[in-house]
């Protein structure tokens, strides 16, 4: 019989998950990722179930990486909520597999694991696609994924200004509180993106919010938000007009309103340029498009359970 999984929380993944632990795997996995190796590394694409009647939808995420032996699968709900909604907009939970029994190790808190990796993944394509200047960071929307790509971003590189913009004043007042360190709050997206060297859209939004126009050339956007065929934050101009990078193509043609209702071309995967298979052109404007890999959360809930048991 195999023991029973152990439950871990988002404190204990807060606490036990690292992002200089984090990065290096997450690189490791996209570089494997876009060798296209087989059974080396398997990630279905996933599988959307929409819950029209709620305005959400759930989402399944396994993935396995043989080489290291890590098997597992994150579910995640997400909603387009009410503004004044309590509710979250995403809930996440990341089962963790022995591959070779096929039993459950870990059940583990997934919000936490999607918060860090995600902006841990930006943060990576920031370092490649590394524009002329990094002095401006500017971030559209104030939710989780803002504060953890705060920290994040903070943490690896020397901007001397961050700027946000939220909808709702109250909210970037909110993020502001909740980040330990200095923030700008602007008073509209034209505003707070104009001049930035680096751009991060964590909205919910349906409809963009990013103009190209407003964009300095040979800044880097990392844009996180509009994970459905239909949703959009970024306009055609700053599509047309950059050198667009993604997490996976699959994912990006699939579920990316950006990339498909602009007609724009994917230049490379992340795993490309860090394979050295595709340059980063860091002289253009770039955009990386993130959609979320089942692989970023595997080799981050491994790392949770390498350190929960190296605590006992
Ligand atoms: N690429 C990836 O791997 C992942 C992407 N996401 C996406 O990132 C985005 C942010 O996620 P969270 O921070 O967790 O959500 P959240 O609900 O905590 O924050 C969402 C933010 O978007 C703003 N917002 C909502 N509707 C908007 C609109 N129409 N226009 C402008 N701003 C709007 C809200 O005011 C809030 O600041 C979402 O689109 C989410 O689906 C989330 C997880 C992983
Ligand atoms: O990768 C993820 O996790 C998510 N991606 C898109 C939106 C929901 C969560």
């Amino acid at each position: 019989m195999a023991e029973l999984p152990v439950l871990i929380t988002r404190e204990e993944v807060m606490r036990l998950l690292r992002y200089t632990d984090l990065i290096p795997k997450l690189e490791s996995a996209l570089a494997l990722f876009s060798k296209r190796s087989g059974a080396e590394l398997v990630q279905p694409l996933r599988t959307i179930v929409p819950l029209q009647k709620h305005n959400g939808f759930l989402g399944l995420m396994p993935a396995y990486i043989a080489h290291e032996d890590i098997l597992a699968a994150k579910m995640v709900s997400f909603y387009q909520r009410d503004p004044d909604s309590v509710l979250p907009a995403h809930q996440a939970t990341v089962l963790l597999f022995d591959p070779e029994r096929g039993n459950v190790k870990a059940v583990m808190d997934g919000t936490a694991i999607t918060e860090m990796r995600t902006a841990a993944v930006s943060a990576i394509s920031t370092k490649l696609l590394k524009p002329c200047r990094q002095e401006v960071l500017c971030i559209l929307g104030s939710g989780l994924q803002a504060v953890s790509h705060y920290q994040v971003f903070t943490q690896m590189f020397s901007f001397t200004q961050v700027r946000v913009w939220s909808r709702r004043r109250e909210r970037a007042e909110q993020f502001a509180r909740a980040v330990a360190g200095p923030v700008t709050m602007c008073s509209s997206v034209k505003e707070a993106v104009e001049g930035a060297d680096v751009i991060v859209t964590v909205t919910m939004a349906k409809e963009p919010v990013l103009q190209g126009e407003w964009v300095k050339p040979g800044a880097h956007v990392a844009a996180v938000g509009a994970c459905r065929p239909d949703w959009r934050e970024l306009d055609d101009v700053l599509m047309r007009d950059s050198v667009v990078y993604v997490d996976s193509r699959e994912g990006a043609s699939t579920e990316s309103g950006d990339i498909i209702l602009s007609g724009a071309s994917v230049f490379a995967e992340l795993g490309e340029v860090l394979n050295g298979t595709k340059p980063a052109l860091c002289e253009k404007t770039t955009v990386f498009k993130s959609l979320g890999m089942g692989i970023q959360d595997a080799v981050a809930a491994k790392l949770v359970f390498d350190q929960w048991k190296s605590q006992l």
